[in-house]
């Protein structure tokens, strides 16, 4: 038995012990709990996607299409979960998605959250759209592994000033999300007229730069926060971006390079061929096209365009270790973890993303191992069932 599955034990023996007792074991019924926890606002924020949220559903519903088919008698005595993923060594294949504004979550927000992946040894993506800059987070995580998300943003000289604070704070890769240039039709959040930059949160790494603060003025205060947020507005998304732009990224940043927001084998070939180190298959969790296809059923066919050439991790609707198996099976090396963590945040700050981390990995190995496999790459198409 290892020290992951051990957390069953921990469990049976002394109940859910240190953290607070909402906090449940069947990882699904974490959004319910949060909605009870959180405002209307804050909650319509994280739970909500695109338009009908089509996308949203379909993301789960493809996973329940799929089945484990479990193998007997394969000696699963000695498991091995550890990956390492562009230069980052992991106990298993999950990091921590970037997630922007957590402090509407819980007042630690990305703090607590980096404190407990680096308490698993699990890697943080950070992003841009952070409530704490990220000079503040990579102090919280210590030697914890990170990675950095970047919204690229219009103003050239800002993107190569996030590129170099990155590098200086210790973020080893680098993580371009492509999907979110401009904010999608979110119902949720227009009904309740929320949308948490506005109110100068998710701002921090942009109203703390010296490139930003030179274009408003300087440090932003009371007196000019309100041209800081418009010119936030102004400068967030860059939608005329074209595969050409991505040799401005290489001659910025010297280490591994992935693009988050993949759907299509030809834009993967596209990266690959564009010398990036890595592919992020994902749909942004159904936030931005309502009516994409699911991003599980993209899988399969990025990582087949990517063919070995590049690492193919996944996002989109993971909420159980289980799920994990699955994404792993249809070709991810690793997957990232999003909304499920969030909730545990909201749930029981530090303690509730540990909770949540340690179930996933618990989970992951328990299916593993039942399932006839001892280590992540013994994973196959095989392994699963069309249901
Ligand atoms: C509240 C919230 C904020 C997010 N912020 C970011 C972000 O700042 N950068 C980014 O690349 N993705 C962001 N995402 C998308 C996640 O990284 C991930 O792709 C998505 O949540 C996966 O879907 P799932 O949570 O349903 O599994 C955000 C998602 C949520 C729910
Ligand atoms: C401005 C967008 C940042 C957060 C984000 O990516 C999301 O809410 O999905």
């Amino acid at each position: 038995m290892s020290a992951l599955a051990d957390f069953q034990n921990e469990i049976y023996l002394k109940g859910l012990g240190d953290v607070r007792p909402e906090l449940p074991a069947d990882l699904t019924r974490l959004e319910g709990l949060a909605e009870r926890r959180l405002s209307a606002q804050a909650f319509g924020y994280a739970a909500g996607s695109a338009g009908a949220e089509a996308t949203a559903r379909a993301n789960r519903a493809a996973f329940d299409r799929w089945r484990i088919v479990p193998r007997m008698l394969r000696d699963v005595a000695h498991r091995d979960l550890s990956a390492e993923v562009l230069g980052t060594a992991m106990p298993a294949p999950i990091l921590l998605a970037p997630i922007g504004v957590q402090s509407i979550f819980h007042p630690d927000g990305e703090l607590a959250v980096a404190r407990a992946a680096a308490s698993c040894g699990l890697p943080i993506v950070l992003s841009t759209a952070a409530s704490a800059t990220m000079e503040e987070v990579a102090e919280a995580g210590g030697e914890g592994p990170r990675w950095y998300q970047l919204y690229w943003p219009k103003d050239r000289d800002l993107a190569v000033s996030f590129l170099e604070r990155a590098k200086a704070a210790g973020y080893t890769a680098l993580v371009v999300t492509l999907d979110t240039f401009t904010l999608a039709w979110r119902p949720r959040d227009l009904e309740q007229a929320y949308l948490p930059f506005l109110r100068g949160i998710g701002t921090a790494n942009y109203f703390s730069d010296p490139v930003f603060q030179k274009a408003v003025g300087g440090p932003v205060t009371d007196a000019n926060r309100d041209t800081a947020v418009l010119h936030w507005v102004a400068t967030f998304g860059n939608p005329s971006l074209t595969w050409d732009d991505l040799v401005f990224l290489r001659e910025h940043w010297d280490g591994p390079i992935a693009l988050k927001g993949i759907q299509h084998p030809d834009d993967a070939r596209r990266a690959v061929d564009a010398g990036m180190d890595g592919v992020i298959v994902s749909n942004h969790g159904g936030r931005q096209v309502d009516g994409a296809i699911a991003s599980l059923d993209a899988l399969p066919g990025v990582a087949a365009a990517v063919g070995g050439q590049a690492a193919v991790l996944f996002d989109s609707g993971i909420r159980t270790g289980s799920d994990i198996v699955k994404a792993l099976a249809l070709g991810a090396e690793a997957v990232l973890v999003a909304r499920p963590y969030v909730y545990g945040l909201a749930l029981g700050g530090e303690a509730g993303v540990r909770h949540v981390l340690r179930c996933l990995q618990a989970e992951l190995e328990l299916t593993l191992a039942l399932s006839g496999h001892r280590r992540p790459d013994e994973l196959g198409p095989e392994t699963l069932q069309r249901s």
